[in-house]
């Protein structure tokens, strides 16, 4: 057993890490917390819900002394919303040993940052265009820093980053640990390492696919037209705890979550285009369970951390392996089950093949859910919740009126007029969707997994930690777990647009992906 009291830590960290839950280490800390805490550069790639934050969080965190006073560890994130989350674990992490942290992302009021930079934190965790916009200003100075970490770093690469995170990183010190941080690891970040990272040591836990291994894959082929009502018999049928969707476009997240209201979800959009607020009520929505199913563009694909979600559904086919990674990876995390469902209309099936491929690993294929199927999920619902109010024993106030309706009615008529009720007919409402184009078929390229290196076989069991659950859906109440980050009241978010925030003002979108198919998509 891989216990953190091994790495030789402070007390204090210990202590904190203790009270996250965390009783073993996962196999991505336990390989790469010595390493990081030697001081060395390190690329670090695991699967998705493996506890990369905590990996590079803890040695960061353990080297800091709590005297200090000026900014000395840079963490980059691709997403507003992830570098609160992981400023959200930073602080817990901290919280014995007292360090000051803070998120810098765009969006948000600079002069609420400016006040909070006063406060003098020893870490930030920020996004490239805000950092650059406070490094200009003078707001932020990196002269002190001696550790970067990038987290999702191949994705700031692929969005066109490198720009910016050249110019912060020439504000840094030669002299310092820098760690990439990432599930997916494709060949051209080399580039990346070999400017900014000094002998790094590689360290891999993927073993067999690059995917988590506790989701389920399975993919529906389906018409455009099609995909809505496809989609609501599958809502029905498995009835997920927490169920995040994806869509290709911003208008298509609009759309969607405006249709899936209207049939009766419980269902909120998120892309880049909203304001900041809108963004953080959507994400605190959905991480305190008042809605319960979340649509986004890809700005939602990368580090997010919910726990409960059991669901993701690609409405959309994704436009690369890795972002198929990313997304599903959004469920079954943290040793717990999860099921991704994508949806491939005939056109895209090649595509689907090629992600199946680059990951290596097979979707199922499954029937579109017959509407008996829809019917039955629901019913199995409702059953489910009135059984449990059963067991709980919470119905004393209706009694009375219980044996007085049995009186005169027979109670199979009476318990299925009372489960229609409870089960709620959908409303039948005509929804239209504006039909997105076909992804076309690429060309094979090299794998994501093992950046070009022997991948590395000794890794990840997937349920080898205590502490992890592990059988399959929760009930809300879980939803919090005891893994800690998922269960930050803030949420915030950065669309692909918080990253020219330092040229932009809030909601304007830049295009800065290059490879995207259309405006669109770039502005997630
Ligand atoms: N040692 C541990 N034991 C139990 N839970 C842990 C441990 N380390 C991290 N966790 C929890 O696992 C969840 C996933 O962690 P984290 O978000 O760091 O994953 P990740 O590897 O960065 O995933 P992604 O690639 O999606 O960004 C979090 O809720 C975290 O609190
Ligand atoms: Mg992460």
């Amino acid at each position: 057993m891989n216990t953190f009291a091994d790495f030789g830590l402070e007390p204090k960290v210990l202590q904190a890490i203790t009270e996250l839950g965390f009783e073993e280490s996962t196999p991505i800390q336990a390989k790469s917390i010595p390493v990081a805490l030697t001081g060395r550069d390190l690329i670090g790639q695991a699967q998705t819900g493996t506890g990369k934050t905590a990996a590079f969080g803890i040695p960061l965190i353990n080297k800091i002394p709590t005297s200090e006073d000026r900014i000395v560890a840079l963490i980059m994130t691709p997403t507003r919303e992830l570098a609160i989350q992981v400023a959200d674990e930073i602080g817990k992490l901290t919280r014995y040993k007292g360090l000051r942290s803070l998120p810098i992302y765009g969006g948000q009021e600079i002069g609420r940052q400016i006040r909070a930079l006063k406060k003098k934190p020893q870490i930030i965790i920020g996004t490239p265009g805000r950092l650059l916009d406070h490094i200009n200003r003078k707001t932020i100075r990196l002269d002190d820093v001696q550790t970067v970490v990038l987290d999702e770093a191949d994705e700031m690469l692929d969005m066109g980053f490198m720009e910016d995170i050249q110019s912060i990183l020439k504000m840094v010190p030669e002299e310092r640990q820098t760690m990439l941080f990432s599930a997916t690891m494709p060949v051209n970040i080399q580039k990346l390492a070999q400017q900014f990272l000094k002998d790094p040591e590689h360290v891999s836990v993927i073993p067999k696919q690059v995917t988590a291994p506790s989701i389920e894959q399975s993919y529906i082929e389906v018409h455009e037209r099609q995909k809505f009502e496809a989609l609501s018999r599958l809502l029905d049928m498995e009835s997920p705890e927490l169920a995040i969707i994806f869509g290709r476009t911003k208008r298509r997240v609009d759309e969607l979550s405006e249709a899936l209201q209207k049939r009766g979800y419980s269902a909120d959009g998120l892309h880049g285009d909203l304001s900041q607020n809108q963004r953080d009520n959507v994400m605190r929505k959905f991480r305190d369970g008042s809605i319960d199913v979340l649509v986004a563009t890809d700005v939602a694909a990368r580090g997010l951390d919910v726990s409960g979600v059991t669901h993701v559904i690609n409405f959309d086919l994704p436009q690369d392996p890795e972002s198929y990674v990313h997304r599903i990876g959004r469920t079954g995390r943290a040793g717990k089950e999860g099921t991704a469902w994508t949806f491939v209309t005939p056109r895209e099936i090649d595509h689907l093949h090629f992600i199946e491929r680059i990951t290596r690993q097979r979707m199922n294929r499954k029937p579109l859910p017959s509407i008996a199927e829809a019917i039955e999920g629901k019913q199995r619902v409702t059953a489910e919740r009135v059984l449990e109010v059963v067991q709980n024993e919470e119905f004393a106030e209706y009694k009375a009126i219980a044996i007085q309706l049995l009186e005169q009615y027979d109670s199979v008529q009476l318990l299925a007029a009372a489960m229609k009720l409870l089960t709620g007919e959908k409303k039948n409402v005509d929804i239209e969707l504006t039909p997105e184009e076909p992804l076309r078929a690429k060309k094979r390229r090299p794998d994501i997994r093992s950046n070009g290196r022997p991948f590395n076989r000794s890794g990840y069991s997937g349920g080898s930690r205590s502490g992890s659950g592990g059988g399959g859906y929760r009930g809300r109440d879980d939803k919090r777990g005891s893994y800690g980050s998922g269960g930050g009241s803030r949420g915030g978010y950065e669309g692909r647009s918080g990253y020219g925030s330092k040229r932009s003002g809030e909601g304007r979108t830049e295009n800065r992906r290059p490879k995207s198919p259309s405006d669109d998509f770039v502005n997630n």
